[in-house]
């Protein structure tokens, strides 16, 4: 199974937000990196056949998206940033609904429902009503729909907006349990999110593809790198002009300073190992 994009390039009036995006996706976990702005929405309503692009083309198994509409949108599971929920819905009802869409009826969807709505933990709220539900709460519901007819493609645009730190861990293990010869693409700003869950990242910046490859391998652009020292308070203003700075630990001796240099920055720093948040500091720095 394969999903690829061809160079996709989108423009919204004659602003490019998309340029010449060029993937191959394979079964896996796949994390879409990228800040405000740099086009992962776009990317993904692409990828779903819910938008055009100028030039490009989505082929799934070798052929266009485009000539298999119908059967493509029965193997594809989709959460979008801004879903829409009815809110006079239960949980189940609502479960039901999308279930209908996707072409499921009767038992095998009501069982379906079921199974999706306790592994998400919303079991004990199913016939509540959404507009009860906490934002965390709406976010599995969102997650569950997603995943509704078992898709082979499951995307999901910022799933863990809104999920304290229990859901997401949960969140993780769902995925992961539900990702073995899948293709899983997913958005987040939260860079820890990606660390532990994706195989493969995806650094998107400014509507291209900037990096890609696992962790690992993505972490050895900042190798030695990384560095912490620790600086009088006074001087952290002035060296965070100069240097991209990942964290800041103040303590009774002055500020320690986390930092990415190429060069030794200071005479007493010391490197340290780098991890995804400082890549994606060295990426995406303040204001860019
Ligand atoms: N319908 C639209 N018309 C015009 N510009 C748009 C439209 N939708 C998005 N944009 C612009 O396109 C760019 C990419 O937006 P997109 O939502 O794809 O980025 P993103 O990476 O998902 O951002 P975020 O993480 O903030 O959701 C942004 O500058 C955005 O303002």
């Amino acid at each position: 199974m394969e999903l690829t994009i061809n160079n996709i390039t989108k423009q919204y009036g004659n602003v490019t937000v998309l340029d010449d995006v060029s993937y191959r996706f394979t079964p896996g976990i796949y994390g879409i990196l990228g800040a405000n702005g740099a086009g992962k929405t776009t990317l993904f309503r692409i990828i779903c056949g819910l938008m055009r692009a100028n030039c490009g083309n989505i082929q799934y198994d070798h052929k266009d998206i485009a000539l298999q509409a119908e059967y493509y949108r029965s193997i594809l599971g989709f959460l979008p940033q801004d879903f829409r929920y009815y809110p006079d819905f239960t949980g189940l009802n609502f479960m039901m609904y999308i279930a209908s869409l996707k072409g499921l009826n009767g038992k095998i969807a009501k069982k379906r429902c079921l199974d999706l709505l306790i592994q998400v933990g919303l079991d004990d709220v199913k016939n509540k009503k959404i507009r009860k539900y906490s934002g965390g709460m709406k976010q599995r519901l969102g997650i569950a729909q997603a995943m509704i007819n078992n898709p082979e493609i499951l995307i999901l645009d910022e799933p863990t907006v809104g999920l304290d730190p229990k859901e997401r861990v949960k969140f993780r293990k769902l995925i992961s349990s539900f990702a073995s010869e899948k293709i899983v693409l997913l958005s987040t700003h939260i860079v820890s999110e990606i660390e532990y869950i994706a195989d493969e990242i995806i650094i998107l910046k400014k509507g291209r593809i900037e990096n890609t490859g696992t962790i690992r391998y993505l972490l050895k652009d900042i190798n030695k790198c990384v560095w912490e020292c620790l600086v009088p308070e006074k001087e952290v203003n002035r060296i965070e002009q100069v240097y991209t700075v990942s964290n800041r630990k103040y303590g009774e001796d002055g500020v320690v300073l986390r930092l990415i240099s190429r060069e030794k920055p200071f005479a007493n720093a010391k490197q340290v190992d780098p991890v995804l948040e400082d890549l994606y500091l060295f990426y995406f720095r303040e204001g860019e």
